[in-house]
């Protein structure tokens, strides 16, 4: 199968200038290139410019060249001539166009931008992103360009072995910073999404927590905002979930003042309201597909557009996304879109759940409860809770659907419970059996230390038991009939066994 052909570049002031008529007959770098060349499938600009003058540009590109695909991506930077900008953010556009790709052939075009775009695309090419360089001049037209060294493969090697070596020595002494320390965790694979949300904190791209519920995906993006530059600035969490779907536009966005029927008075919306700092926007892949749009147009061009407003306004906000869906999935069936996915998933999370941290339970139990202790030093009548020996068996032998949420209610639902200063195993089986009356993960249970097939199937026995007699208005015919015994007498052997009381009623 033959390659697609994907042409990259700058748009630079000379490519804008002849767009405007200010040069003559010049086409300028970017639009002789495309002439020159057989047609490629794709143009991808970027602009650091104004975004509505390149797209203005675009549009007298399309016309001059003949070029159909042509996306154009607003960059902003805080320099043309800062290297390390130039880098971060044009391998953040790559990747957000998931390259490289064994199927797209790429050409980057040095001419256009700065001296210091032009050395990013050569480094760029020569590394992350394999890629063909082009340059156009008056003088010699199109060029293909060549360097005689191979960065990636005779230098980088060695560079990297290095490398490596140095990270994985700091990586296993790197504490954890502050803003991360109410994670409590032990567990190599905590540990690793710590440090790999320590290094994205640091840098300014979206997020993406993927995560059971209960697995702490807004206590990371607290600590991600709180290690980044942008700490002091607003922190916004939103649940898209619950926010009402024709609403959401206007809660997100805001809106002027009668821009529909009902809005009696304008709304910021939660994007100004995050302005400088970052929006946390949970269960994204509840949100409805129009304002999935409406996001993807501000990450990319950084503003947004209150309803109600004709002129788009710029916004300064982080976006950091979570859910518990399988996103992927989602974007198959259509229910969420594949680019603003891309968008979002620059920086990803994948929190473990519970039963797959390995040590982090009996460290969680102890420190939830503390902070359950804690947390009673200011009821007069509460006493200082511990845990009998049994008690914490239980808890281990748990599979924790509800993850640290479900753990954390469970601790402090059998703190309240128990009548002494020690919460028995009955405590907790109380508490745990009214989760498991919405949550059963009878599936999950962790194998090895607690755990017992028998007892779990007796359990399953026990609830089934319940619900036929509850069914049947406790008439152990019925009752038996419900649950498939051929008669009754075999329901009173098990009830008997399992320690049911069958309340006689026929
Ligand atoms: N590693 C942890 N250490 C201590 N507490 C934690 C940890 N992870 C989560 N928690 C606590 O568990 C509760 C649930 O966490 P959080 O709300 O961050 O989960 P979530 O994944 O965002 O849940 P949901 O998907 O249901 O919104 C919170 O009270 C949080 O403080």
């Amino acid at each position: 199968m033959s390659k697609r052909s994907w042409f990259i570049s700058w748009v630079g002031k000379a490519d804008h200038d002849c767009a405007e008529g200010l040069r003559g007959d010049d086409l300028g770098p970017v639009a002789s290139a495309i002439k020159a060349h057989a047609p490629f499938d794709k143009i991808c600009l970027l602009t650091n410019y104004e975004f509505d003058r390149t797209k203005a540009y675009c549009a007298w590109l399309e016309k001059t060249t003949g070029c159909v695909e042509t996306d154009l991506f607003g960059v902003e930077l805080s320099s043309p001539t800062n290297y390390a900008e130039i880098y971060e953010q044009v391998s953040r556009e790559l990747k957000a166009l998931r390259l490289p790709n064994d199927a797209i052939e790429l050409t980057f075009h040095l001419s256009p931008g700065t001296p210091a775009m032009t050395a990013i695309w050569i480094i760029l090419a020569k590394t992350r992103f394999p890629a063909k360089l082009i340059q156009t001049s008056k003088e010699n037209g199109l060029e293909s360009v060549d360097f005689i060294f191979d960065l990636a493969n005779e230098y980088l090697p060695e560079f990297l072995q290095r490398s490596s070596e140095r990270i994985e020595r700091l990586s296993s002494a790197t504490p954890t910073a502050p803003e991360f320390s109410k994670l409590i965790h032990r567990s190599p694979v905590m540990r690793e999404q710590i440090q790999l949300a320590q290094k994205i904190a640091a840098h300014e791209v979206p997020v993406l927590i993927l995560g059971e519920t209960g697995t702490g995906k807004e206590l990371f993006a607290e600590a991600i905002h709180a290690a980044s530059r942008r700490t002091g600035k607003p922190f916004i969490a939103v649940n898209c979930g619950a926010m009402p779907k024709d609403l959401a536009n206007s809660e997100l966005f805001g809106h002027k003042k009668g821009a529909f029927t009902g809005a009696d008075s304008a709304r910021p919306g939660h994007f100004r309201e995050a302005e400088g700092g970052t929006l946390f926007l949970d269960e994204i892949g509840d949100l409805p597909l129009d304002s999935q749009v409406r996001l993807l147009r501000a990450l990319q061009q950084r503003e947004i557009t209150p309803l109600g407003e004709s002129k788009p306004a710029k916004v300064n906000v982080r976006i950091i996304a979570a859910t518990h869906r399988d996103l992927a999935k989602d974007v198959a069936e259509g229910r969420f879109r594949e680019d603003l996915f891309h968008r979002l998933a620059v920086g990803i999370l994948n929190l473990p759940p519970l039963r797959e941290r390995d040590g982090d339970l009996d460290l969680l139990i102890d420190d939830l409860l503390d902070q359950i202790n804690r947390d009673a030093t200011e009821t007069p009548e509460a006493q200082h809770k511990k845990l009998s020996q049994a008690a914490r068996n239980l808890l281990v032998s748990h599979g924790w659907p509800g993850n640290i949420r479900e753990l954390y209610h469970t601790l402090l639902r059998s703190a309240i419970w128990s009548s002494s200063a020690t919460i028995e195993e009955a405590d907790i089986q109380r508490s745990l059996l009214d989760v498991r009356k919405n949550n059963v993960g009878l599936l999950d249970r962790p194998l090895g230390k607690g755990f017992d097939l028998q007892e779990l199937l007796d359990e399953i026995s026990r609830h089934y038991i319940d619900r036929a007699l509850q069914q049947s208005g406790h008439k152990k015919k019925r009752a038996a009939e419900l649950l498939g015994f051929s008669n009754y007498q075999t329901l009173s052997n098990w009830a008997g066994r399992l320690g049911v009381g069958l309340d006689e009623k026929d």
